[in-house]
């Protein structure tokens, strides 16, 4: 593995979280394979678990980290090329990214979208070039339209919460009876959030579910419909209650709006998940990336029970990133 950027990075989605569930019950049995390596985490955005999961993972692997905050600490940085650097940009992505390079054996970055301009965002214009200056593996600590170690993460919850067999011959989980039904639900939040979780969250459900781990359905209010791109195969239904009926997981997330770039849409209804709205699913589990905002996106009847996975899921932060590290110094 040299980058870990989308689903698309990995093969068998058995494979990795079985891998992963492993790195948790031995969370040092590969503390030999980053012995004096070093470990680069690059914030342009804020982050809690983000920052402490990988930084966890990286020493438990036996690697030196070192954590750089370029939007508070670092000079403001110029991506543009052709640009005659006279206003306020003092270092080019270039100079930056092959010298953070030059000090680490592997970078992770988190660059979140502007939300003004979808063709701009959807490019990940800062990560790839980022990938392509730094001249060492890159894992996305979040970017633009992706965020792979929370949707590894919430796989991985998915999977330690249900009932699977591994077998071995075909390296695959088998469910044990009905396949979790795992919906994604939008969710009122008063900020243009990016789609970067949910876009995430859909393309590895989606992948998960075409290697027969789950059934996956996503409810949306009408104008909040993801980028195809990320939803293919996912039953799209506009009722939450629809959606919830039945649900073995059920994953909230506020977004904006894709369609109409990064705005906030009119929405009709009651679309904040409670104990009540609840009563209809097959006694799910609630999952959510965090933070949430309290009684906005989520109620906090919910997250007060034992329905609620998300410090759990938080606490798998580190496997995730632990697996993907593993992964990558194993290739070096
Ligand atoms: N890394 C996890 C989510 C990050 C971001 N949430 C936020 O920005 C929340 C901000 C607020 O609630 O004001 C998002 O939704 O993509
Ligand atoms: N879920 C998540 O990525 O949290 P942070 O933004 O705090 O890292």
């Amino acid at each position: 593995m040299e980058k870990f950027f989308s689903v698309g990075d990995v093969d068998n989605l058995s494979q990795i979280v079985k891998e992963a569930l492993s790195e948790k019950a031995s969370p040092n049995a590969n503390e030999a394979l980053g012995k004096h390596k070093m470990m680069g985490l690059v914030f342009l955005n804020p982050s809690l678990r983000t920052r402490l999961s990988t930084q966890k993972a990286a020493m438990n692997l036996g690697m030196n980290v070192m954590v750089m905050n370029m939007d508070k600490d670092g000079w403001a940085l110029e991506t543009r090329d052709g640009v005659v650097m006279n206003g306020t940009t003092v270092e080019h992505i270039r100079e930056a990214a092959a010298v953070m390079g030059e000090y680490c054996d592997i970078l992770g970055l988190r660059c979140f979208p502007g939300l003004k301009d979808a063709e701009e965002d959807y490019s990940e214009d800062l990560f790839n070039k980022f990938l392509k200056f730094c001249n060492t593996p890159v894992v996305s600590l979040e970017s633009a339209t992706r965020h792979p170690l929370q949707s590894l993460t919430d796989l991985i919850t998915v999977i330690e919460n249900s009932d699977y067999t591994f077998d071995e011959a075909k390296q695959q989980y088998i469910p044990n009876g009905k396949k979790p039904k795992v919906v994604l639900t939008w969710a009122p939040h008063v900020k243009a959030l990016p789609q970067a979780v949910p876009n995430s969250f859909s393309e590895w459900m989606c992948e998960a579910q075409k290697q027969g781990l789950v059934d996956f359905v996503i409810a949306q209010p009408e104008g909040y419909e993801l980028n195809e791109d990320f939803t293919s195969g996912a039953t799209l239904v506009y009722n939450q209650e629809d959606a919830f009926k039945d649900a073995d997981f059920i994953y909230v997330k506020n977004w904006s709006s894709y369609k109409d770039y990064g705005k906030i849409l009119p929405v009709e209804g009651e679309w904040m998940p409670t104990l009540e709205s609840l009563k209809i699913t097959n006694d799910a589990k609630v999952m959510h990336c965090l933070p949430v905002r309290r009684d906005l996106e989520l109620g906090s009847d919910i997250l007060d029970s034992e329905k609620s996975l998300v410090v759990k899921e938080a606490g798998n932060r580190v496997w995730a990133a632990q697996v993907v590290i593993k992964r990558i110094l194993e290739n070096k």
